[in-house]
């Protein structure tokens, strides 16, 4: 707008002036409004977001290419039906009314066109026929329509998100558009509630259009006319001036109300499987049933039902009144007509004025009701497409791994140049100018107090973070500058936290092979070395079982559950248990498919072995230290022992610093964190002696205890 527009123009478009929060509670809800400055006339939300519409239109004419190609005569007739659904109404109107006046016009005695009834008879029968016809056909081609569009978004979806890193995806903004289809085939999904707003919004303006040009040609002998067309349009205005809608505002509703988030959380302990077993043993029912009866009494008649019923009900009374006596002025108006002028009325003419009056109405609050949704309804198809077009927030380099005339054949360098580091939306820096250096083929091993900073550590080798500050250097060149798919495929990272995947256990391990095309051996071979065999070949479909399957299935009876329901719910696979040191044995069987690709040069195990038994211990790291050659390899372990002992290079952690650094004899002599530590663990394995000295198991000095 120019400044001159700005300066004389009263101030509809409510953008202009930053909104004003206005906060409030409703029963258990805090709620904060964004209320929108500025003279705001009924319906100028429609302007106000033209702006949006504009932005969102190329997504808009994309995915209405999308449609096309996923089915030209499909989306044909999905607008057919449509088109027809937009003016049936006003023709089903023009029909009646007919009917109408011809029933009236024999009722009264008049001697009427019989020809007139049959005809508008037919008509009715035809148009009720065709509709239902109509809807018949939507129902059949918007299901895969339907169908088709979700897929195809669906796949979109998983592509985008699969391609986000880390702190991409760990970014709310990012969170708040991943789409539900995504996570739910089954629901309703993004796409396709696009399609249908859009519908409504067309189908909506389309019938209001219709239904005006319909009551304007049948207001035309009325004397009133143009006050009815006023009274029809003025109340859906006004409703939209003085009532307001709680979605027509932007809003934050949050629950601080203690009671409430107690009763919750409470609940939730008495019907979670996850709880059930602590509160069995901790014998902890009674206090929860205790604590939740007084958090109720607490609470009292403060009302907890969702917040949009809330709104509707603290409704002043007076806005209902006004509303309702607003919507019966035609009524009002007819009424006076009747004094002035009762020659130009009829029952059926008023009936279908009436009837017309009202859709009208319903049509345009419906259309002022949905105009933020509006610019909405373009910004939907804009989120359609936004994902894909999202960058990743750590910018991949172009060096492909390893960079050129670079002898990798010993293994991978990796440097930390004072390296500082904060999880995203942390300000407590993990890691604290930490500088090291670990040379091809070295075999290092990290220690440390928990929190110390290891697994941290290691989340920096593959860039699932960036550094705060400093560098990391891989064979001397930053690790920002390489392409990252060819550097993570030259690495293999044993997490601390792996979770089994909702897939065969034979494809939890085979994903670990880079071509993803493992024969029976080579997982029989990769489940051995990781230590997994054993249990699997004790689980009845073995290397097949799915351990947490998606399980669909749904039971809907009454009372009591039909037998024979009950025998096809227990065929059907249930989520299989498996120990911690299970499941660590098959995270490692999957690691060890991936070193056998053959393309590994940096091996990182953050405690591999911590759910493992001594002799299991001793085991897994023999197998990961023989698969050494060619690799750097680093462990992090609480341990202390053989690994720390043969190790090139120990690193000690403490509070996000890398306090020191050398082998195990130089650290020993040091007499500082690492040697500190070594002494707690040594000290809890020794047995005291007679004379109060610690010893170990066979009487010697405590040293070579572990492996
Ligand atoms: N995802 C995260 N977001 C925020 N802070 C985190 C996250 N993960 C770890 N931290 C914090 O970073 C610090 C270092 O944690 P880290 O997991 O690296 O320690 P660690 O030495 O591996 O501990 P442990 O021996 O228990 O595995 C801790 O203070 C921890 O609370």
């Amino acid at each position: 707008m120019s400044s001159l527009g700005k300066k004389f123009l009263p101030n509809i478009f409510p953008k202009d002036f930053p909104p004003r929060l206005v906060q409030s509670k409703i029963g258990i809800w805090d709620v904060t409004r964004e209320i929108p400055q500025g003279l705001r006339l009924p319906g100028t939300r429609i302007f106000s977001s033209l702006n949006q519409v504009k932005n969102g239109l190329p997504y808009f004419i994309r995915f209405l290419r999308d449609v096309f190609a996923l089915g030209p005569v499909l989306l044909v007739i999905y607008i057919m039906c449509a088109i027809w659904s937009s003016f049936e109404p006003t023709v089903s109107l023009y029909y009646s009314s007919e009917l109408l006046n011809v029933i009236q016009a024999r009722v009264q005695g008049f001697d009427s066109d019989s020809h007139a009834l049959l005809r508008a008879c037919v008509m009715q029968i035809l148009i009720v026929s065709f509709s239902a016809l109509i809807d018949r056909w939507s129902d059949k081609y918007e299901a895969i329509l339907r169908h088709r569009i979700k897929l195809h978004f669906a796949e979109n979806g998983l592509r985008s998100t699969l391609k986000f890193d880390l702190p991409t995806l760990q970014d709310p903004e990012v969170k708040s558009k991943l789409p539900s289809a995504n996570y739910s085939l089954s629901a309703p999904g993004d796409a396709w509630f696009a399609l249908t707003t859009l519908r409504f919004k067309v189908t909506s303006i389309l019938d209001l259009v219709s239904q005006c040009i319909f009551l304007i040609v049948a207001m035309r002998r009325q004397q009133f006319g143009p006050i009815f067309v006023a009274m029809c349009i003025a109340h859906p205005f006004l409703i939209d001036l003085i009532d307001f809608d709680l979605w027509s505002f932007n809003f934050l509703q949050s629950c601080n109300n203690a009671n409430f988030i107690r009763m919750s959380a409470l609940q939730i302990l008495s019907y979670s499987e996850r709880f059930k077993r602590d509160i069995i043993s901790d014998g902890a029912a009674e206090y929860i049933e205790s604590e939740f009866h007084e958090a109720k009494t607490k609470l009292g008649d403060t009302s907890m039902d969702r917040l949009g019923i809330q709104w509707m009900i603290q409704k002043p009374s007076s806005l209902r009144i006004l509303s309702s006596l607003v919507s019966e002025l035609p009524i009002f108006m007819f009424c006076i007509q009747s004094f002035i002028s009762p020659s130009t009325l009829s029952a059926g003419t008023m009936a279908i004025l009436r009837q017309t009056a009202q859709s009208i109405q319903w049509c345009i609050r419906g259309i002022l009701l949905d105009s933020t949704s509006f610019a909405e309804l373009v910004t939907n198809f804009k989120d359609l497409y936004i994902l894909s077009e999202l960058d990743n927030k750590l910018k991949e380099g172009n060096v492909q791994y390893p960079a050129r005339d670079y002898d990798v054949e010993r293994g991978m360098q990796v440097e930390f140049r004072n390296v500082s580091f904060a999880y995203p939306g942390t300000e407590k820096k993990a890691l604290n100018d930490v500088s090291f250096l670990l040379k091809p083929g070295q075999l290092a091993v990290i220690v440390g107090v928990n929190g110390s900073g290891k697994s941290s550590l290691t989340k920096l080798f593959n860039r699932l973070y960036d550094p705060t500050e400093g560098q990391v250097l891989i064979d001397d060149l930053p690790l920002s500058s390489y392409k990252l798919s060819g550097l993570r495929r030259a690495m293999a990272i044993l997490c601390q936290d792996h979770h089994p995947y909702p897939v065969s256990l034979r494809e939890n391990v085979a994903i670990g092979l880079p071509t993803w095309k493992a024969t029976d051996e080579e997982v029989t071979m990769a489940i051995r070395q990781g230590g997994a065999y054993e249990f699997i070949e004790k689980l009845p479909k073995k290397l097949e079982t799915n351990l947490d399957p998606v399980d669909m299935s749904q039971c809907n009876y009454k009372r009591e559950m039909p037998p024979v329901f009950r025998k096809m719910m227990d065929a059907v696979e249930q989520p299989t248990s498996i120990s911690g040191g299970e499941s660590q044995r098959l995270a490692a069987s999957r690691t060890f498919m991936r070193l056998s690709g053959g393309e590994i040069r940096l091996l990182v195990a953050d405690e591999p072995t911590s759910a493992l038994d001594p002799q299991a211990e001793y085991e897994m790291y023999q197998q990961l230290l023989n698969q050494r050659e060619g690799k750097t390899v680093v462990f992090i372990t609480h341990r202390f022992g053989h690994i720390t002992k043969h190790a090139d290079v120990i690193l000690c952690m403490k509070d996000g610093a890398l306090v020191e650094q050398g082998t195990h004899l130089e650290l020993m002599a040091a007499r500082g964190e690492y040697f500190r530590l070594h002494e707690v663990q040594a000290q809890a394995f020794a047995q005291p002696s007679g004379d109060g000295e610690l010893v170990g198991d066979d009487g010697s000095e405590t040293e070579d205890w572990n492996l």
